[in-house]
């Protein structure tokens, strides 16, 4: 065990000590924000970011979906979609694995906006596998034992959830206007139960945790009513704050 003056280094993860509620914490940048982004596939978060990251002072940072296309030669995203059953565990442990990485890199900027977050592959993502019946049991035991381990173990903290809130239409037509080739079987179905999910945790709060507040602003508006939004909203997310 460590003590609370001690620090440990292992890689990038140079600043580690025990808090006071016993959680390995990151020292030295308890004053950046970090905002994530939330919502539906295709519902616009990297565009949101792209615009966000002319903004001095903000570090941004994208999904590393290239990296879930390609860990060493393999492509567990297509494997999933073409077989959630079988390989749904094999993704959604990649992406928990890449998502605490960002959460854990030194944040380069005062303010860091992230693409969704390892509280959303957990609660929305790994839980839609599990009750469309697509992820065996063990599966979502094994992910669970670990999703709880780090939250217990490790803080991660997030300041303000936007959630860009679109329907599932939208997104479908948005997804198939981006023409990523391992979702075109993606159905509007599919869309429309991660639709359910963020609205049960995010609106309803009636599911997980929320571990920030939440600044809901409508994402099915053309481009330029977005860029119309963002600025309408520029002062609460850049001070982190939903009122
Ligand atoms: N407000 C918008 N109106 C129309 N198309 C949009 C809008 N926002 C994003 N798009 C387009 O929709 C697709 C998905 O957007 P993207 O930002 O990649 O979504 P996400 O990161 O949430 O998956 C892209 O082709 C993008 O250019
Ligand atoms: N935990 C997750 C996170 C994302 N995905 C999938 C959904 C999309 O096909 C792709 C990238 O998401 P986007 O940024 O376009 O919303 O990754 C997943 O299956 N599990």
């Amino acid at each position: 065990m460590l003590s609370p003056s001690e620090t440990k280094k292992s890689g990038y993860l140079t600043m580690q000590s025990y808090s006071s509620q016993g959680k390995l914490v990151r020292n030295g940048e308890k004053n950046k924000l970090v905002i994530c982004i939330e919502g539906n596939i295709a519902s616009g978060k990297t565009t949101c970011l792209e615009y966000f990251s002319k903004t001095s002072n903000i570090e941004v940072l994208t999904e590393p979906v290239s990296k879930w296309r390609n860990v060493r030669g393999h492509n567990p995203l297509g494997l999933m979609y073409q077989d959630p059953t079988r390989w749904g565990i094999t993704l959604q442990t990649y992406i928990q694995l890449t998502m605490l990485d960002q959460h854990l890199s030194t944040i380069s900027a005062p303010m860091r906006m992230m693409e969704r977050s390892i509280y959303s592959a957990k609660y929305i993502f790994v839980e839609n596998l599990y009750r469309s019946g697509k992820m065996p049991e063990v599966d979502f035991a094994v992910l669970s034992e670990w999703f709880e381990w780090i939250t217990q173990n490790i803080a991660i903290p997030v300041d303000l959830i936007v959630y860009l809130q679109s329907s599932p239409q939208t997104c479908h037509e948005r997804l198939k206007e981006r023409c990523r080739e391992e979702e075109k079987i993606i159905p509007l179905e599919y869309l429309e139960a991660i639709h359910q999910l963020y609205e049960d945790w995010l609106i309803k709060k009636t599911s997980f945790n929320v571990p920030a507040p939440v600044l809901v602003i409508s994402a099915d508006d053309d481009l330029q009513k977005m860029i119309l939004q963002y600025e309408e909203n520029r002062e609460k997310i850049l001070s982190g704050s939903n009122v």
